[in-house]
């Protein structure tokens, strides 16, 4: 049977990366996603400015929505302080199985728990289940239609605390209009934009940091 895209990636991470080096493992991606096949990873150039945003934030919680093929899990697993706790959202078991190798493979499993399932499902459950109060940082990089109900349901489980920072990929392509307005004109957040390029493009696309105020 034909091999899914997420599979070849997984091949070119265990054919190219070496066991255990993160940024092998991202190279890898990279570079296949460059010279083979797009793939809807962050990418390198917006990877950057979320490795220091992780960096500068030195979270002790992190929720990640949309896992993919854990390129961006990779990313911010190998930037946390030992202590941290950082769980992935991810509800299509394809991809989840896949994230979980790229992961093993950079030799970060035990620093991310990758849940399976969906975010509006399981972010009601995220105190109870995993003891998580509040998030330092949460990264939303799933389908742009539900990053704002998913952010006021964040709100609504208490799961945000004066200072969280939430990290939006696509805020031009694909986009999250209605996300990004909220966030923009709401005086509960501090928002920035930082302008960037489409994954492996030269199309502009972009983040949006929000600071949660109160
Ligand atoms: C209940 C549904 C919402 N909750 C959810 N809970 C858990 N996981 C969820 C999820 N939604 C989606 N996912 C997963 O996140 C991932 C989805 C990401 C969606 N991303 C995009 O559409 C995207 C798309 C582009 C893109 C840009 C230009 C273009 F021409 C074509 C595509 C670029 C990106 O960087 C993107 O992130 C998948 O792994 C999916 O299974
Ligand atoms: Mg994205």
């Amino acid at each position: 049977t034909q091999s899914t895209r997420p599979q070849r990636i997984l091949s070119a991470v265990q054919k190219n990366a070496t066991r255990g080096d993160p940024r092998s493992v991202i190279r890898a991606i990279d570079q296949f996603c460059s010279q083979k096949e797009w793939a809807m990873n962050v990418g390198n150039e917006k990877g950057c400015i979320l490795d220091s945003v992780v960096s500068e934030v030195n979270p002790a919680t992190v929720l990640e929505l949309g896992t993919y093929c854990g390129y961006s899990t990779v990313r911010i697993a190998s930037l946390l302080p030992p202590y941290a706790k950082f769980i992935t959202l991810e509800f299509n078991p394809d991809f989840a199985a896949v994230a979980r190798q790229v992961i093993a493979w950079a030799g970060l499993e035990d620093k991310v728990q990758l849940v399976e399932g969906a975010s509006s499902d399981w972010i009601p459950k995220i105190k109870e289940q995993f003891g998580i109060k509040t998030f330092d940082l949460v990264f939303l990089d799933h389908w742009k239609e539900h990053y704002l109900s998913d952010t006021k349901l964040m709100e609504e489980c208490g799961l945000l605390r004066k200072g969280s920072v939430l990290l939006a990929d696509n805020v031009i392509c694909p986009g999250a209009p209605d996300y990004v307005e909220y966030v923009r004109s709401s005086p509960r957040y501090k928002s920035h934009y930082f302008r960037s390029h489409l994954e492996y493009t030269k199309a502009e696309d972009g983040l949006e940091k929000s600071v949660f105020l109160e």
